[in-house]
């Protein structure tokens, strides 16, 4: 709702009141009229000064209220009701002016920002585009290229920013309210004529057209299949091309094409998901509101390579004091100089405070003796791994949690090297894990609520979105990745490309397609794994090289890293790059070749394999883990699996994440085309559609946010 109030005689008050972010929901909207009409009614006020409670001015429309009927007076006239007004009125925008909230700030006729503010039109990243006017009033007050910069981008500007932009009038330190209200009384009785930012010539750059067209390149090649930015480019057309009262036409026919679309829904779905994995729980029903994290000043980090260096920094640049433990002498003049590279990078691009006193370096394990947190990050072995927990664990002192960045090593394996097994949690990162946003919290069955929860709570302070899982080979992320790997390489053998699959992949919105990612992370990696698994054998040319355990297996993989192509590093993978380092991929006519006379060698027939091939079995391998996954109670729920999906493997936002896709395709269709393909390969386990799949498919689609219900039933009931 919105509260009214008269201040010095003479100044009406709206203050909006919805707790966290004051969303202009239907009573807040309905508040807003009202009290306009009130204010403007009441002859002793001469003005009218727009606020939030709380310190927060708007976080835009109420976008829980998207799914449901719209209720109460739409956002368009209320705002065009306050611009029309006849008395000033003035925004006081302290916090946030977001969205439907900064539209809501333009029309009125003065902005007041608080410096600490932040302003911005993030609808894109909901698939939408703001829809209030602000396509057409923000070009009209900034012009067109900063306009479609903001609006194309979501991104956020500081009120300095939009001070220096044009958008407010005046940045204060002091009280932004305050402020306002006496900017209102200084303005009582002036012509509001060159106030009302509708009324404004929308400025037309000589270049318009070249600003356009690079503004859609740009989109096309950020957006990766997203229809949202471009949109906003088309509603930003309007503003220059057509007068308002039809721009606006223009918005709403284009706002209600977003609206109405599955993307919209997925980016409003993944936005509250990223949220939800937050109230985190345990399949031992430890709980996020019931655990308290332990104070962590002091963390170590043990194993300087590519991990434990952005982990270094990481920590630093949120505040904690750091020891650095590398053993190899020369690992740790590099670590050191890298670790200063990042930080003086982080410091010139994003403006964190450069933290190299935080660290201090040490060859020795023993200076980890008074730390509160230690992170490992040695080399992938499960041997090398329990030595250095059975060290830590002597050396630290008690009650130190012991972390590890293992990529799905046994938790509990390694948590029984120690005195204090329920001290021990996973803490995966993702590589550069100065940048990824994503951290799995991996609990074992003996982890206690409270290190799970001070995981959780470091991995936010890291500015990470932490979500917690369970353990299990891969934990979440890598062993879902397994099935799809699978599948890409057995369609290698049956007669795809590498460029045939990443077109497909790429085409649905993946950055880079599986084999490219293969050969950026390199194909040694995987290797290792496979080799310690006792899956590679020296025998991968013989007629049995295809089957492992009794189940379908392909060493294509195994026979490139055999040749010593490791991918870009060594110059050569499943792509060929200019050289060892290489960045850009070209397709390989040697490994054509290979491929080739693989299959000649193994009976198999090349066969035509369609898009639409590529994409069900790649996808719906890796969904059917997914459920696996819910079934076995590794993930709490599907948004868990959505949001590592979408921040740690690239899936892309506006498909919401595997599990929100597999509902939006239909549970029963992905059940009828993994069936249909498992007939087909009888020996691929992963085809099989798992009994959680099936029991949700059978009970007709439900919604996303009611497979818990079903979930949460007995496991031995499905
Ligand atoms: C605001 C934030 C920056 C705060 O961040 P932080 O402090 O970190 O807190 P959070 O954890 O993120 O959030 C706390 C809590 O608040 C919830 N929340 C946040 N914002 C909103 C919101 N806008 N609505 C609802 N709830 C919100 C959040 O979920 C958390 O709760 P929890 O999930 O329970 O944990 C940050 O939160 C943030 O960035 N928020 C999003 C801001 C944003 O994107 N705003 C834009 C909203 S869209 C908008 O404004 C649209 C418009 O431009 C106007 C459109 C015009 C409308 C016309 C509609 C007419 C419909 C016509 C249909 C046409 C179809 C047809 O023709 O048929
Ligand atoms: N590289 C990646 O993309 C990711 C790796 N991981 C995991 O992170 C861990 C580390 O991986 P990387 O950083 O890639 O390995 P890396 O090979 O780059 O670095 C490992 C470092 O540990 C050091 N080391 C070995 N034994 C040590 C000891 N006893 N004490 C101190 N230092 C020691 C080595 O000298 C080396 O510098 C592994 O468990 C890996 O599975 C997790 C996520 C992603």
């Amino acid at each position: 709702m919105a509260l009214y109030s008269r201040v010095s005689g003479s100044v009406g008050m709206i203050t909006l009141q919805n707790p966290p972010v004051n969303a202009l929901s239907a009573a807040v909207r309905q508040g807003i009229v009202d009290m306009m009409h009130r204010a403007l009614s009441e002859p002793e006020v001469k003005s009218v000064v727009i606020c939030g409670q709380n310190g927060k001015f708007c976080g835009g429309a109420d976008i829980r209220e998207f799914g449901a009927k719209m209720t109460g007076p739409p956002l368009v006239p209320m705002v065009h009701l306050i611009e029309a007004a006849s008395k000033p009125v003035v925004a006081a925008i302290e916090g946030i002016a977001l969205g439907g909230g900064l539209e809501l700030a333009l029309s009125c006729h003065y902005r007041i920002a608080h410096s600490k503010a932040t302003l911005g039109f993030p609808e894109v990243a909901l698939g939408l585009l703001p829809g209030a006017g602000g396509t057409q009033r923000l070009p009209r007050l900034i012009g067109v290229p900063a306009a479609l910069d903001l609006i194309t981008t979501g991104r956020h500007v500081t009120a300095a920013e939009a001070r220096q932009l044009g958008i407010v009038d005046e940045v204060t330190d002091l009280n932004a309210v305050d402020a306002a209200v006496k900017f209102a009384q200084s303005v009582t009785g002036k012509s509001l004529d060159a106030r009302r930012i509708s009324t404004y010539p929308c400025p037309r750059p000589p270049d318009l057209d070249a600003i356009f067209e690079r503004a859609m390149q740009q989109v096309r090649r950020s957006a990766r299949g997203a229809i949202a930015p471009g949109t906003c480019v088309q509603a930003v057309h309007a503003a220059v091309t057509l007068p308002y009262a039809k721009g606006m036409e223009r918005e709403r026919e284009l706002f209600s094409l977003l609206f109405t679309s599955g993307q919209a829904r997925a980016l409003q779905y993944y936005f509250f998901a990223q949220r939800a994995v937050s109230r985190w729980s345990t399949a031992n029903g430890a709980r996020w509101d019931t655990s308290k994290p332990r104070p962590v000043r002091k963390a170590a980090v043990i194993g300087l390579g590519t991990m434990g260096r952005g982990i270094t920094v990481s920590l630093a640049q949120a505040g904690f004091s750091v020891v650095a433990v590398e053993t190899q002498e020369q690992q740790l003049s590099e670590a050191k100089q890298a670790v200063s590279g990042m930080l003086e990078r982080g410091a010139k691009r994003r403006g964190v405070p450069l933290a190299h006193d935080k660290i201090k370096y040490s060859c020795s394990v023993q200076a980890v003796a008074d730390v509160d947190l230690v992170i490992e990050a040695v080399f992938e072995d499960m041997a090398l791994k329990k030595t250095v927990f059975q060290q830590l664990s002597a050396i630290c002192k008690p009650g130190v949690l012991l972390c590890t960045n293992t990529s799905g090593l046994d938790i509990d394996e390694l948590a029984s090297q120690t005195q204090s097994p329920e001290l021990v949690v996973g803490m995966h990162f993702f590589a550069p894990a100065h940048v990824m946003q994503l951290l799995e919290v991996v609990y074992g069955p003996r982890s206690s609520p409270e290190v799970v929860a001070t995981a959780m709570q470091m991995g936010k302070k890291m500015g990470k979105v932490s979500v917690a899982v369970g353990n299990c080979r891969g934990f979440v992320g890598n062993r879902m990745l397994k099935p799809y790997l699978e599948q890409a390489f057995f369609l290698l053998e049956e007669g795809a490309t590498p460029e045939q699959v990443d077109q497909v992949l790429e085409e649905f919105g993946f950055a880079m397609g599986v084999f490219k990612v293969s050969d950026l992370s390199g194909l040694d990696v995987g290797w290792k794994v496979r080799k310690s698994d006792g899956l590679v054998s020296p025998a991968s040319t013989g007629t049995s090289a295809r089957i492992r355990g009794g189940s379908r297996y392909s060493p294509l993989g195994d026979l490139l890293c055999e040749r010593g192509r490791f991918g870009q590093k060594t110059g050569r993978g499943w792509y060929q790059y200019d050289k060892p380092g290489g960045r850009v991929a070209k397709p390989d006519p040697w490994l054509h070749g290979f491929l080739e006379e693989y299959r000649a060698q193994h009976g198999l027939v090349a066969r035509h394999i369609d898009h639409q091939e590529v994409l069900e079995r790649c996808l719906y391998a890796l969904i059917n883990e997914g459920f696996q996954i819910l079934q076995d109670g590794i993930a709490a729920g599907p948004e868990d699996i959505d949001v590592i999906y979408v921040l740690g493997y690239g899936w892309p936002r506006h498909r919401g994440g595997p599990m929100f896709y597999a509902g939006q395709v239909g549970l029963d269709k992905v059940v009828e085309r993994l069936e249909h393909y498992q007939q087909i390969h009888p020996d691929v386990p992963g085809l099989q559609p798992c009994s959680l799949l099936r029991k949700l498919a059978a009970s007709g689609n439900p919604a996303i946010h009611k497979w818990r219900e079903v979930i949460q039933k007995p496991r031995s009931q499905l």
